[in-house]
């Protein structure tokens, strides 16, 4: 059965620095790097032998999966595509995440954060993220699982969460609970007609 494994990318500068990050392409940390070979001990634990890989354009998660891969020791072909990329944080990118709960209240910003429909002002909410990561995951993704491919895909905390979503099938409401972590891949078996068989989380 084909394999998807998710992971969010390893902990950046601006995650340590409790910045609002989106698509501002800032660097991993050495814990970031850390969490992207335990990752890969992870995925070694479970045996699997990868057939292709899908990142974002942005540096933290293509340097994770680069990590990743070499921690295995598997070369496979990485298709990087900016419809991966982390959910544009609008004004808010750069922010202290707590000054700005002091400037907006922490219950605006959990609904910014966290909510699936309302956007932070000039950037995307989940579902904005959804309409780019899900046509793409369609278009590309599923197509390799359908052949029988293992695929992993390395990409941010809100893209992973609208791909979460649709595979766990969660709705608006039940995603606001959605914490991904850094660097913790999620395997789903996967049957042809891309349906989910088994989560290991
Ligand atoms: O872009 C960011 O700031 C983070 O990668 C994800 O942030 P969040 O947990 O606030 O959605």
């Amino acid at each position: 059965m084909p394999i998807l494994a998710l992971v969010r990318h390893g902990q950046s500068l601006w995650n340590h620095e409790n910045r609002f990050t989106g698509f501002v392409d800032v660097p991993l940390t050495e814990k970031g790097r850390a969490e992207a070979r335990q990752a890969a001990q992870s995925l070694q634990g479970l045996g699997i032998k990868f057939d292709v890989a899908y990142t974002s354009a942005l540096t933290r998660a293509q340097e994770t999966l680069a990590i990743i891969l070499e921690s295995l020791g598997q070369r496979v072909p990485v298709i990087r595509d900016a419809a991966l990329n982390e959910r544009h944080y609008g004004d808010l990118q750069g922010l202290n995440k707590e000054d700005a709960a002091k400037r907006w209240g922490d219950e605006q910003i959990k609904i910014w954060r966290r909510s699936y429909d309302v956007p932070p002002p000039n950037g995307e909410s989940l579902e904005m993220t959804a309409r780019r990561v899900l046509p793409f995951y369609d278009r590309g993704i599923s197509g390799d699982l359908r052949l029988g491919k293992n695929v992993l895909v390395v990409a941010h905390g809100n893209s992973n969460r609208s791909l979460v979503m649709k595979l766990d099938k969660l709705t608006g409401e039940q995603v606001i609970g959605l914490e991904l972590a850094t660097g913790v891949p999620l395997v789903y078996e996967m049957s042809k007609e891309c349906e989910v068989i088994k989560k290991h989380a």
